[in-house]
């Protein structure tokens, strides 16, 4: 069995060029099908680890994405929205980049907000409540990463899939606008993620080193992260 920082990984579950191509930029010079990243998901070291996240619904996953494009455009997730939990604010995520680099590319629900987060390795990012968003390999290099969110619910890609992707598409020629939004705000681009010490994250720290502490709590109780704050 594989084993990325010291855990076991089971079988992933694969994406692939078909299961992309509605949301690609060229999906018509994606050539043929061909697994694009992988997803190890429900992850821990051990029982106790295990037991506490099946107790809290909180779900570990490792994502490898290895380098590449597709139709010219860098490979990248499907991307996906959350939906909100019983409190009212849409579930949030948490990630960190384990190696390589990585673009996570955030869009508001309402399309009033559009964000670029860079992040190195050690990185965290925290995708906030209502923020759709795709994570792009631009690196020539795999990007790990891993992610803390609530299993109490199911992705949404529905609006990817209808507007074929993001509002942005990042290809070897720059950024591109996707032409099926009828308006594109600017990117708003941070070079490094903030980091929100009152809930430990705190670039360097290990993700992993959160499971069993009280800062996860947010994952299931959106409204913990200060309600409606500004987050960029
Ligand atoms: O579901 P998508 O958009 O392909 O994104 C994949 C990522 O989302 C997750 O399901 C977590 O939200 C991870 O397992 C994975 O990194």
């Amino acid at each position: 069995m594989d084993m990325i920082r010291d855990i076991p990984l089971p079988k992933p579950d694969i994406r692939s060029t078909e299961d992309m191509r509605s949301v690609l930029y060229n999906a018509a010079d994606a050539e043929e099908d061909r697994p694009l990243y992988f997803m190890y998901r429900a992850l821990s070291k051990n029982e106790d680890d295990a037991e506490w996240l099946i107790s809290h619904k909180i779900r570990y996953d490792i994502t490898e994405i290895p380098p590449g494009e597709i139709g010219g455009e860098y490979v990248k997730t499907k991307g996906h929205y959350h939906p909100d939990a019983p409190d009212g604010f849409g579930y949030p995520e948490l990630y960190q980049v384990l190696s390589g680099s990585a673009h996570y590319l955030l869009q508001k629900k309402d399309l009033s907000e559009f964000i670029l987060v860079c992040a190195l390795a050690g990185d965290f990012v925290l995708i906030p409540p209502g923020y759709g968003h795709v994570t792009i390999n631009p690196a020539d290099e795999t990007l790990i990463m891993a992610n803390l969110v609530s299993d109490n619910f199911s992705s949404e890609y529905q609006f990817y899939e209808d507007m074929h992707g993001a509002a942005w598409y990042e290809t070897e020629e720059g950024w591109i606008k996707n032409p099926a939004y009828d308006k594109v705000l600017e990117l708003k681009v941070l070079e490094r993620p903030k980091e929100y010490p009152e809930y430990g994250i705190i670039r360097g720290r290990n993700i992993y080193g959160l499971i069993g502490t009280d800062y996860l709590e947010f994952l299931n109780k959106p409204s913990l992260l200060n309600g409606n704050r500004k987050f960029f």
